[in-house]
């Protein structure tokens, strides 16, 4: 059998755009339509490393290579716990998804750029190995971004269609799932990251808490047709963002909490009209960290009126580790040789293969012998 022949066990490691922490979640899977979802774990950045990370990303302040020894080191910590947590021996997993982290992207100008040591990674855990997912792809053309639309394609499999992914971490990005089993994918506006970088400037808060500040302020519609009025809206998808696409100086002059109103609407309305131009959804599934927020909820539901807005949650998803799952998946993919992004997906001319294997010290010495 397929299935039993290619079934693999792989932990996938997430650091995601808001620099929150790592997501680390286990997936038994054959890369294909075989999937289980085992324990998971997120952890957040200690307070020191994620200062220095977001120096490098929004600044591009400090010692690269330092930073990404520790960060690939943080990694490796945090399969020690999820095994330890799952009581399971790291002989029992074989392979672990290294997205790493984002330090620039710029498909346009065929850069894109994870920081994540995957051969460190496999030597200090003994497990193999795959990381920089998304080079391949943008040298053949394509976005690199998104990756996840495979692996929700996977898991709706048996939904009723069309329906929509929407993710809203720093950046939002949609999978459109059509009757077809057609995939189109793309990024579509800010996600998180404006309002959580206003939160952090203005009340050196993290992000918005349930979207309460956001929720005492008003929607300003001259900063908002500002904000919408950005190129990359005129623009067809497929296409991606980077974490630091979009500015917040139409919203300066506002107070806190108008400005953060505005900011949330901008996220809200950048989602909305990405997916109405691909049609009405039966649903829109909402995952990443934005599900939390109930005023994205509640503005997500005033804006469509002919879909239900759910949480995947909702459908038995774990939206908080749904992207780490999706990079055990991927990694099991690029192992056996399918493709991880296609046309629709990126914009690469024809499905495209990715991903760099890294084997642990004994699999090198085992076939060097
Ligand atoms: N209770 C909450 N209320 C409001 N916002 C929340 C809440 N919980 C999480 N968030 C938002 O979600 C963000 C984290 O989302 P998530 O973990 O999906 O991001 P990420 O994985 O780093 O991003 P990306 O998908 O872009 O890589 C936080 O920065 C915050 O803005
Ligand atoms: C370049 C990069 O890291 N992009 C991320 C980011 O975070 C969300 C969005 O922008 C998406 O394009 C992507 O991540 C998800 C996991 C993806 O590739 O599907």
């Amino acid at each position: 059998m397929r299935t039993a022949v290619h079934t693999m066990t792989a932990i996938g490691l997430m650091s995601g755009t808001s620099m929150d922490g790592i997501d680390a979640a286990l997936l038994e899977t054959d890369g294909e339509a075989h999937l289980v979802a085992g324990p998971a774990l997120m952890v957040p950045y200690p307070a020191e490393l994620r200062s220095r990370l977001r120096s490098l990303v929004l600044e591009q302040q400090g010692d690269v290579a330092a930073i990404e020894r520790d960060l690939t080191l943080a990694h490796a910590e945090i399969v020690r716990l999820l095994l330890a947590d799952a009581g399971l021996d790291r002989a029992q997993v074989d392979l672990l998804g290294f997205h790493g982290h984002t330090l620039l992207h710029a498909p346009h100008e065929r850069r894109t750029w994870q920081i994540g040591d995957g051969a460190l990674l496999a030597a200090t855990t003994g497990i193999a190995t795959v990381n920089d997912f998304r080079s391949a792809d943008v040298a053949a053309g394509g976005q690199g971004a998104p990756l996840v639309p495979l692996y929700h394609a996977a898991l709706a499999a048996s939904l009723p269609k069309p329906v929509a992914v929407l993710n809203l971490g720093g950046v939002g990005n949609v999978t459109w799932l059509g009757p077809n089993n057609d995939i189109r994918a793309f990024d579509c506006g800010p996600g998180n990251a404006l309002l959580d970088d206003w939160m952090t400037t203005k009340l050196g808060r993290a992000y918005d808490e349930d979207g309460a500040v956001a929720r005492a302020g008003r929607v300003d519609a001259t900063a908002l047709a500002s904000l919408l009025s950005h190129p990359f809206f005129d623009v067809a998808g497929p296409k991606s963002l980077d974490r630091n696409s979009f500015s917040s100086a139409p919203v300066q002059s506002l107070s806190v909490e108008d400005g953060a109103a505005t900011l949330l609407a901008f996220t809200v309305e950048a989602a909305r009209r990405a997916i109405l131009r691909e049609g009405t959804p039966l649903q829109v599934l909402v995952t990443g960290g934005g599900r939390r927020n109930s005023a994205i909820m509640d503005a997500l539901r005033d804006g469509f009126a002919g879909s239900q807005i759910l949480s995947v949650d909702a459908i038995g998803w774990d939206g908080d580790v749904l992207e780490a799952q999706a990079f055990a998946y991927l990694a099991v993919r690029s192992l056996r040789g399918l493709p991880l992004s296609l046309p629709g997906t990126t914009g690469v001319p024809a499905p495209q293969l990715g991903g760099v294997l890294h084997k642990t010290t004994a699999e090198r010495s085992a076939s060097a012998a």
